[in-house]
């Protein structure tokens, strides 16, 4: 379980965080949403412990992030971000290797049989056929599964997503999400996800944090974030609340004009 109490983070003299609160549950798949600028990336930054908080309390497991090592951290924490990998010249298989990297000594060595790991991923992501092309000669969307592929091989606990899915096309967006829902179930997996686009989070979240100005300004299940008003008074568009015809969970429609209806 994840405690989020009090947190505070400011950047010179402005206040980034401020005093944002919640907790996550070990198999929850959490959203955090909010506008351009809320806090929600540093928040992410905070909880995987590449930056500290000014104030206030992170507790992974009741035990401080703070006292965990950089290799504690690693094994049971993975990190995906919005531009995962840049365009370097390792091959897939080398870069789904990488995530192995917490468990290797400092000769590089592993024990036990990593190979197994690192093809059932490549088949699973569908990279067997590019397992030897290097990053440079991939697409956006193949560069993004390989950097999934990476954190899969990290075998962690917890995965913090840092919009994922802002530069892939609605069929890709789709196949990362669900892959990583199937892996989450598949492996108990506690996810953490910044996303914009507020349908995916309403259909993968079961639960979510709304944030503006660094505070978290309501914490539910999709149907307590996807109303109307809320969204008007924190995005500043209005829009209509329709029920999936499929899935049964609220998704947003966007009014032209949204930004002048009262
Ligand atoms: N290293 C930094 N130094 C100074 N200000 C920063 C730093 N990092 C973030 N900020 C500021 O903190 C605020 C929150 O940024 P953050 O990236 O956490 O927001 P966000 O909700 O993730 O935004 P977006 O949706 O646009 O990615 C912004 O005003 C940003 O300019």
């Amino acid at each position: 379980m994840l405690v989020v109490h009090d947190l505070c983070k400011s950047y010179q003299e402005t206040k980034v965080l401020d005093r944002i609160g919640f907790s996550v549950d070990d198999g929850d798949f959490f959203g955090v949403l909010g506008p351009n600028g809320s806090g929600k990336s540093t928040l992410l930054k905070l909880i995987s412990g590449v930056e500290k908080a000014d104030s206030g309390q992170l507790l992974l497991n009741g035990t401080p992030v703070e006292n965990y090592s950089r290799k504690q951290l690693s094994r049971s924490m993975a990190v995906l971000q919005q531009e995962a990998l840049p365009v370097v010249n390792f091959t897939v298989q080398e870069v789904v290797e990488m995530g192995r990297y917490p468990y290797q000594n400092w000769m590089g060595e592993e024990k036990g049989n990593q190979g197994q790991l690192v093809d059932s991923i490549l088949h699973k992501l569908d990279l067997n056929r590019l397992r030897d092309r290097s990053l440079q000669e991939l697409s956006g969307g193949e560069r993004q599964r390989v950097a999934l592929g990476k954190v899969m091989a990290q075998q962690p606990r917890w995965l913090l997503l840092d919009e994922p899915t802002t530069y892939l096309d609605i069929g890709y967006q789709i196949q990362m999400m669900d892959i990583i829902k199937a892996w989450q179930k598949e492996e108990k997996l506690t996810v953490i996800a910044v996303l914009h686009d507020l349908n995916l989070a309403s259909l993968y979240c079961n639960r979510m944090v709304l944030m503006q100005d660094g505070n978290g300004i309501r914490v539910g299940a999709p149907k307590d974030i996807m109303q109307s008003e809320l969204i008007q008074r924190v995005y500043g568009t209005k829009p209509i609340i329709v029920e999936h015809p499929v899935h049964l969970l609220p998704q947003i429609m966007l009014q032209q004009g949204g930004s002048f209806v009262e």
